[in-house]
């Protein structure tokens, strides 16, 4: 049996355990657990819902810096057969918050050994996935008390290699929101549609032309993606629907094109109302902000991470995946990064499989970085 490392093994029993946003019971326990174990002369521990805080005091500090990561997971079916895979039904950690939980236990633990002369606020996240717990967090009166100067984060990276981190100056991730349209009509008697207004045939319309808003009405050198994730509908094959819902997520790269989109979405809803002669529901669902990194605090990690040897440093374009982690870039200065993991498997799928090499070179990358920021 090979050994692996304290944090492969944080990595794996957090990987057993996934839980939804605002759900994250076991897993808050398991952080406290750990962090409690650790000598406490230095730490300041307070609970947020199912979030964290821990403030750690530097030798001769002089500033704050904020370490953020999620810590929650998605209700998917796991499927990468790993003998420690999760244990909730219907939940895994498919977009690698195990992976960011294990890295952020790995360097407050390091840091609580070898203190750097700032202090310094982990952030342990709820809820990244959605409702979002970026936003309420930065409200609360434990982060005004504790306001950082300075944070960051990172996010695993499936496509890149182990040893990288793929960052940019600016604009990194996009803006989302969700979508959830209700769509009722009249049902009956699959041998009689005249007799009805079915909302298959209505939602399959309305998807179709909800692509046309990104073909047609977002300039095409300002990105949009419109994404239906899931519909539902009807009761059985030879019944005609009486209601749909269509499940989906907006992604812009600018907070206008947002607006357009939606202006636009809610027009054609309307037209299938008319034309479908039913009644439709649009919720937007949570919404987040751009992530938005700090020119000069990135373009100082990138210096930093192309001076160390063990670490490649990839310059990355803007991606349409949302952070809630932008609401906290848009008050306090800082970067969200790509690391390396290298999984033949994207994020949000069944069988990502991240390399586990990964979290080892980012503690000791992230300790570094934060012995040098933090002198
Ligand atoms: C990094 C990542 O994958 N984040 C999620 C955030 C989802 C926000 C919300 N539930 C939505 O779907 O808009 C993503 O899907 O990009």
């Amino acid at each position: 049996m090979s050994i692996v490392s304290p944090f492969v093994n944080i990595r794996r029993e957090l990987h057993q355990i996934p839980e939804l946003g605002f759900q994250e019971f076991k897993t808050q326990q398991y952080l406290l657990d750990y962090i409690y174990s650790l000598p406490q002369e230095r730490l300041q521990i307070k609970t947020w819902k199912t979030g964290i805080f821990v403030k750690i005091k530097g030798a001769n500090p002089s500033k704050t810096i904020g370490y953020r990561t999620d810590i929650d997971g998605l209700p998917i079916i796991e499927e990468t057969g790993l003998s420690f895979s999760s244990v909730h039904t219907d939940r895994m950690h498919a977009c690698g918050h195990d992976f960011h939980m294990a890295i952020a236990l790995g360097v407050l633990s390091h840091v609580v050994y070898h203190p750097i002369n700032d202090d310094l606020l982990f952030i342990f996240q709820p809820a990244e996935e959605g409702p979002g717990g970026a936003a309420p967090m930065l409200q609360s009166d434990i982060m005004k008390e504790w306001m950082p100067d300075m944070i960051m984060a990172l996010h695993i990276a499936p496509e890149y290699p182990v040893g990288s981190i793929a960052v940019k100056e600016g604009l990194l991730f996009a803006n989302t929101s969700e979508l959830f349209i209700d769509l009722k009509g009249k049902g009956g008697h699959a041998a009689y549609p005249h007799q009805t207004n079915d909302m298959i045939i209505a939602a399959c319309s309305l998807v179709g032309q909800l692509q046309s808003i990104i073909s047609r009405n977002v300039d095409p050198l300002d990105s949009a993606v419109i994404t239906v994730g899931k519909i539902t509908g009807g009761t059985v094959q030879n019944i005609i629907a009486e209601n749909a819902r269509i499940e989906g997520t907006i992604r812009t790269l600018s907070p206008d094109s947002m607006v357009k989109v939606k202006s636009r979405i809610e027009a054609i809803v309307k037209g299938v109302e008319v034309g479908y002669e039913c009644e439709t529901k649009i919720d937007y669902g949570c919404m987040y902000h751009q992530v938005y990194n700090n020119e000069e605090l990135t373009k100082e990690l990138m210096e930093f991470a192309r001076a160390d040897e063990k670490m490649n440093v990839i310059e990355c374009k803007e991606a349409m995946t949302g952070e809630d982690f932008g609401y906290m870039l848009k008050e306090i200065p800082g970067f969200m990064f790509w690391l390396g993991v290298d999984s033949a498997f994207g994020l949000h799928h069944a069988k990502l499989s991240p390399t586990e090499d990964a979290i080892e070179k980012a503690i000791s990358f992230i300790t570094g970085y934060l012995s040098y920021k933090g002198k």
